[in-house]
């Protein structure tokens, strides 16, 4: 067996059983053939914050509920966050599970999911330093793809991600112009049905869409939050009846809720 890096982490066997209902089928299959099974997973305060306070890097997870989250990843194709995320937090975006490619397990990275970072302008400026990269020369994760509107994209930027196996993937995504402190700018909106579909189309059959707030809110909403096969809400933007009335925005069916060490975990089926 090859040597166990010291940040690996145990999940035991009796901690799976409670999850397995909510994680992708082990047979690979998909409730659309042209997406893949995609789960919403966030670690949420009792306030309901991601974080200390927009982009700060906060740790919320128990180290039980940490351990949890490797193990989804380790069943999962890919994880996904928004650049905001990857500037906030520099994440490894790995797996650590005992076991796993890098882990003790066999040489190459299986089990190590895929990291995809929607990046619309392309200002992630990430260099050989970054904790992804690291992995990634340590042989312990997969470099990432990167979901990008812009067509010019940096020499430089491309050739790093290519040495480590990485790529930018164009996406056509409409531009929302808003007032931003007076001033008008214009934001990116991807089309989430159009995002899974071409990661399915790379070879995701599985997505666990981490974070940030922004990520999570556009897959909270109406249109895009059928796409979610398990997951739990956080804040999504309100919604009214026909009358004006607020209704709430998402709900679960089958909801389960586990005690596990400092923390509480949702698990649940998005009702639409
Ligand atoms: N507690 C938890 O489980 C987690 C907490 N976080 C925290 O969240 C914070 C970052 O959240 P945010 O600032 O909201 O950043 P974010 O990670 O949601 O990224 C936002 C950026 O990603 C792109 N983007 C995201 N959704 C898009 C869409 N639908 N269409 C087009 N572009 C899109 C845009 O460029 C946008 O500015 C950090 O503090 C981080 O630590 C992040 C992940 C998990
Ligand atoms: N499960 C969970 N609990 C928290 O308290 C968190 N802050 C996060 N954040 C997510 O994990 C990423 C950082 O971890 P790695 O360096 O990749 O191990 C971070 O980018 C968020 O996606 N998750």
């Amino acid at each position: 067996m090859a040597s166990i890096p010291q940040d690996a982490i145990e999940f035991p066997i009796s901690d799976r059983v409670f999850l397995e209902p909510h994680l992708p089928p082990k047979d690979g299959s998909t409730r659309s053939p042209d997406k893949p099974f995609t789960t919403l997973t966030f670690a949420t305060s009792l306030d309901s914050s991601l974080a200390l306070s927009p982009g700060a890097r906060t740790v919320l997870s128990g180290p039980q509920s940490k351990a949890m989250t490797h193990y989804l990843r380790s069943r999962h194709d890919g994880i996904l966050v928004g650049v905001g995320t990857a500037v906030a937090d520099n994440p490894g975006l790995n797996c650590r599970i005992v076991g796993v490619g890098g882990y003790g397990g066999s040489g190459d990275l299986e089990g190590q999911p895929r990291p995809v970072v929607i990046d619309p302008a392309a200002r992630w400026d990430y260099s050989e330093e970054s904790k992804l990269f690291q992995l990634c020369r340590q042989g312990r994760g997969r470099a990432p793809w990167i979901i990008t509107a812009r067509r010019d994209l940096p020499v430089e930027k491309q050739a790093l991600l290519q040495k480590y196996g990485g790529r930018f993937i164009s996406l056509d995504m409409s531009v929302e112009e808003v007032s931003e402190g007076g001033k008008e700018a214009g934001h990116h909106r991807i089309n989430w049905n159009d995002l899974l579909v071409v990661l399915r189309s790379n070879g995701l059959r599985s997505v666990m869409v981490e974070g940030g707030g922004h990520v999570i809110n556009t897959l909270l909403e109406p249109s895009s939050m059928p796409l979610i096969d398990r997951g739990v809400v956080v804040s999504p933007a309100r919604r009214f009846d026909e009358s004006g009335q607020p209704v709430s925005a998402a709900r679960l069916a089958n909801v389960k809720w586990y005690p596990f060490g400092e923390d509480v975990v949702l698990c649940g089926k998005v009702k639409v």
